[in-house]
Order: structure tokens, then C-alpha cells, then sequence
């Protein structure tokens, strides 16, 4: 049994499972998503090369990925921090904050905001989609890209004694690669080592998260402490999203605060709107999947800041829980999605 056992490992370190409150599972809070910058429409480059500016956040809103300035969050730490406020006094206790090797992961950055904020923030290990692994990481055996991880959990990662309380978000691509693959064995190994929780961005097609959850099973991981994010873009069908409920992961809708038209990344998915998003959620509950859901916004960009017109991380606890109670999820399921589920799965086997 390791020392971690029965806790949860935040930036500022361990603490019990009761202190955690209300967590959204899958946010930023700072980071960059340069690598998945999206080339503009014929005559939008103007526009997305236009700083930010009121008259443009609805087009922003839209194209959220095609303009450079936008995909920088990691420049926005003061804002970030005002939110963090909000988040506490809107009855927010703790920030799963998933950003990995590869889209500019900060640590001192994360335990400042904890210190100034006191909300609870939980850094993640290993590695984001294959577009950032580098040639080292690429070249690097199952058993090497092990170490790494579970040394991020137990000593600290970056250079830093600041320790990760969660493997993930482990990015996988649609195909998957040879190196995600890899990425995903160890990240199995090591849980198997450390009983800690895992949290996978699936690729963008309905057939990705099964395909993760049997690379991860092969490996020896353990499905009931991982979640699949992201599901809210991945699978439509109510039938295929029962097939993959059954295998046993916690079940995450984290976009909540995302509605645009054109979805760039995969042109054949019609991103869901919020109340889609909340009836997705109460069709799981009502199947009795209601111990499996977790939430969340996962900001990743700019626009989504209150500071630019966005939602801010507040949305899912003043806009989306009242929601959820009128759309006959009751308050006892509410706080499972968003305390008991989140603190079950934090915590340390
Ligand atoms: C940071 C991150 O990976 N966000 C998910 C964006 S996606 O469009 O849902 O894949």
C-alpha cells in the first residue's frame, strides 16, 4: 500500500477525499493549443489575425482554433486567477487542470493559483496527442515512458517537487499511433503500480474510446479509476454510448459552454448544445449510470474566459446544475456528478 492510498494528491499535496467539494474533472488553466491551430476559411484570415476585440468574439466563438491569439491561455494567468474567485464563491472546491507534456504544462503556475485561490487544483502526468511528442518521446520503450510517469506522481514533474494527482489527459489521435499506444501501456503500468486515476482524450471518432479502454485492459489497467473525456464529441448514438458505458469507465461530458456550428476538426460531428449536453446526461442517469458521470468545461482557449464574453469556469455550477434539476436529474444525482463521482475517482486505491 503506498503512502498516497486513501488520499488525493494535489499541487500543494495530499489531502483527504472529503476536502474536495464540488471539482469539475477536466479543465486548463493554463496552457497552449498551438499544435492544434486550424488554417481559417478563405477570407476569415484578416479576422483571425485581428487581436481579440468585441466585434469579433462571435466569429471567434466559432473559429475558435484558427487564430494563434486565441489558443494561448497560458498568457491569461490573471484573469485565470480572478476566475478562480468566482469559481470558490459559486460553491467550486476543486479543478482537475489535464494539461500533459506537450501543450506547455506549468506547475509552479498551477501551485501559485492553488496558494492565492485556495481551490484544490490537480496536475496531470504524461503525455497529450502524438502531433507534440518529441523524437525522444517517440523513440522511448513502454518501460522508460513508465518511469517518467509514475515519477511525476511520486517525485514531482518539470524539474519540479510539484507532484501530479492524476495520469492525464493521455491524448490519443484517431488512428491511434504507435507512440500514443505506447504512451497508453505505460500509463496502465503505471497505475497498476501507483492505483491512481487516469484520464484519456479519446480521437475524434466513435469507435476511439472502446478501442482505449481494451489497449488500456490489455495492459493490466484498472477501467473503474479512468475516465474517457470528451464524449460529449466522440459518440452520438444512444445505443453505441450504451455499449461503451458498460465497459465500465466513468462517463465524461466536458464541452459544456461549447456550441458552434462547424466542429474543424471532424466536419461530420454536430457539436451538441448544452441542453443536448444535459439530456445526454440524464438519458445515462435514467439507464443507471448516475455513479459513472463526471463534468466539466475543459476551457482550453482564450474566448471561453469570462474576460472575453466566454462562460468561464463557473458556468457548469450557476447555469448548468439548475439545468440538470429541471430536466429530472435530482439534487442527490447532482452532487454524485459532482462531488461523490469525481472524489471516489481521485482517490488513491
Ligand atoms: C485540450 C483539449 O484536448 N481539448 C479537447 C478539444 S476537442 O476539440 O474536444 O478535441
Amino acid at each position: 500500500m503506498s503512502a498516497l492510498s486513501g488520499k488525493v494528491q494535489t499541487v500543494l499535496g495530499a489531502i483527504e477525499p472529503d476536502q474536495l467539494g464540488r471539482t469539475m474533472t477536466h479543465e486548463h488553466l493554463t496552457m497552449t493549443f498551438e499544435c492544434c491551430y486550424f488554417s481559417p476559411a478563405p477570407g476569415d484570415e484578416t479576422v483571425a489575425q485581428a487581436p481579440i476585440q468585441m466585434k469579433n468574439l462571435f466569429w471567434l466563438k466559432q473559429n475558435p482554433y484558427s487564430s494563434h491569439e486565441n489558443l494561448l491561455l497560458l498568457q491569461e494567468t490573471n484573469a485565470v486567477r480572478e476566475e478562480l474567485h468566482e469559481y470558490r464563491k459559486a460553491g467550486g472546491g476543486t479543478i482537475v487542470e489535464n494539461t500533459t507534456q506537450g501543450i506547455a504544462r506549468d506547475l509552479p503556475c498551477l501551485k501559485q493559483l492553488a496558494k492565492d485561490t485556495g481551490v484544490h487544483i490537480i496536475g496531470g502526468a504524461g503525455y497529450y496527442v502524438d502531433a507534440t511528442h518529441s523524437e525522444a518521446t517517440r523513440k522511448m520503450t513502454v518501460e522508460k515512458l513508465t518511469d517518467i510517469i509514475i515519477s511525476e506522481v511520486l517525485h514531482g514533474a518539470d524539474g519540479t517537487e510539484i507532484r501530479c494527482g492524476v495520469i492525464g489527459e493521455i491524448g490519443c489521435s484517431w488512428p491511434i499511433t504507435d507512440s500514443e499506444k505506447k504512451v497508453l501501456q505505460a500509463t496502465a503500468h503505471a497505475q497498476t503500480e501507483l492505483g491512481c486515476p487516469v484520464i484519456i482524450h479519446p480521437g475524434r471518432n466513435p469507435g476511439a474510446p472502446a478501442e482505449i479502454v481494451r489497449l488500456l485492459q490489455e495492459a493490466g489497467g484498472d477501467i473503474s479509476k479512468t475516465v474517457m473525456s470528451h464524449l460529449d464529441r466522440t459518440i452520438f448514438d444512444n445505443g453505441e454510448l450504451l455499449e461503451f458505458a458498460k465497459m465500465g469507465s466513468y462517463l465524461e461530458y466536458d464541452l459544456f459552454g461549447t456550441e458552434m456550428l462547424n466542429y474543424a476538426y471532424n466536419l461530420e460531428v454536430d457539436m451538441p448544445s448544452d441542453s443536448q449536453r444535459v439530456k445526454a446526461l440524464a438519458f445515462l442517469v435514467q439507464e443507471g449510470y448516475e455513479d459513472n458521470l463526471v463534468i466539466a468545461h475543459d476551457i482550453h482557449t482564450k474566448n471561453r474566459l469570462t474576460k472575453y464574453g466566454g462562460h468561464g469556469y463557473s458556468h457548469i455550477l450557476k447555469n448548468i446544475v439548475p439545468k440538470m434539476l429541471g430536466r429530472g436529474i435530482n439534487q442527490t444525482q447532482v452532487d454524485k456528478i459532482l462531488i461523490d463521482n469525481p472524489k471516489r475517482w481521485l482517490t488513491f486505491k
